[in-house]
């Protein structure tokens, strides 16, 4: 594989990005604007800058400078026009998605496979926003990405073989191997997290605890590496509203409703390490 389009330069597309430049593809990264695409471009050559000192680094085929020379980033999605693999890292929201796919599909070749980085939406819904659902899949990446060796793999219905076997050759060539589950709401890993986290919300709302004794009872009773909230924070207060909305419409049951805390803090713009401000407090990230 030569060329891959990464669409969505926010937490999970420059992980992305950045994984396929240092396994030795081109990779095309598109996002709404410049600005988003700078940001995108800066937190690229900072991790490259200290990723080999970081454990689980993922492999790298070539130096951080010809990685970060093998992304071109840009609003034009003409540009994928091209491109033998589409990995699809937009906002969490049907109606951005559901705008995305048709574009995706008129502007790339049929050959192109489009892989959906999607926290809790169906792969079959997604697929149908196509004429090519043998050729959508579902590659639900694990954050920080360049650090995360396993995948969730999440084939449609329609999805075909050759679809899969193309995507795990190019998991493998980012040092990632890929768990297939089918599709469901939520898959494995969010049908389960995103009660837990929703849950951990909800005991931070009712005063039954403090976010800090809340991730103290999972890190020190359970030995969890990390807590729900901080969890939470690393993977976005908005992503996680709008994965638990997905799956409280996918599902019609209220198990999934959204903690009011959660809302509050996503419409006080507090969505976590992204923003230096969630469950708990963060420095500037350069
Ligand atoms: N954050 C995580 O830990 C995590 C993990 C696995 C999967 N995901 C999924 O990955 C996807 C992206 O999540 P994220 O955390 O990177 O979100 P994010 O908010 O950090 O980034 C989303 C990006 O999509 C861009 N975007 C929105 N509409 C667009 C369009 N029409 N064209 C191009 N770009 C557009 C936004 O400008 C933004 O930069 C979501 O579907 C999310 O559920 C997130």
């Amino acid at each position: 594989m030569s060329r891959v389009g990464v669409v969505g330069a926010g937490v999970m597309g420059g992980g992305v990005a950045q994984n396929l430049a240092t396994a030795g593809h081109e990779v095309v990264l598109i996002d709404v604007s410049k600005e988003v695409l700078d940001r995108c471009a800066e937190r690229i050559r900072n991790d490259l800058r200290f990723s080999r000192l970081l454990p689980g680094a993922a492999p790298t085929a070539v130096d951080a400078a010809r990685a970060q020379e093998a992304i071109t980033f840009t609003t034009d999605y003409g540009a994928l026009a091209d491109a033998d693999f589409v990995v699809e890292n937009i906002t969490e929201r049907w109606d951005l998605k559901a705008r995305v796919y048709p574009v995706l599909d008129d502007v790339c070749p049929e050959r192109t496979v489009f892989a959906a980085n999607t926290s809790a939406i169906p792969i079959t819904r997604i697929a149908s926003l196509t004429r090519r659902p043998a050729n959508v899949l579902g590659i639900h990446f694990m954050n920080p990405v360049p650090r995360k060796p396993v995948v969730e793999l999440i084939p449609g219905h329609h999805t075909s073989p050759q679809a899969v076997g193309t995507a795990q050759e190019l998991l493998a060539s980012m040092g990632k191997t890929g768990i297939v589950v089918n599709d469901s709401p939520g898959f494995v890993s969010n049908r389960v997290l995103m009660l837990t986290i929703n849950e951990a919300a909800f005991l931070v709302h009712e005063n039954v605890a403090t976010p800090e004794d809340v991730d103290k009872v999972f890190t020190s009773c359970f030995g969890h590496p990390m807590g729900p909230l901080a969890t939470a924070d690393l993977i976005g207060l908005d992503t996680i509203l709008y994965s638990i909305e997905v799956l409280h419409e996918s599902f019609a049951d209220s198990k999934y409703r959204p903690c009011p805390l959660l809302k509050k803090m996503v419409d006080a713009g507090l969505h976590g390490r992204k923003t230096q401000q969630g469950f708990f407090s963060y420095a500037l990230e350069v």
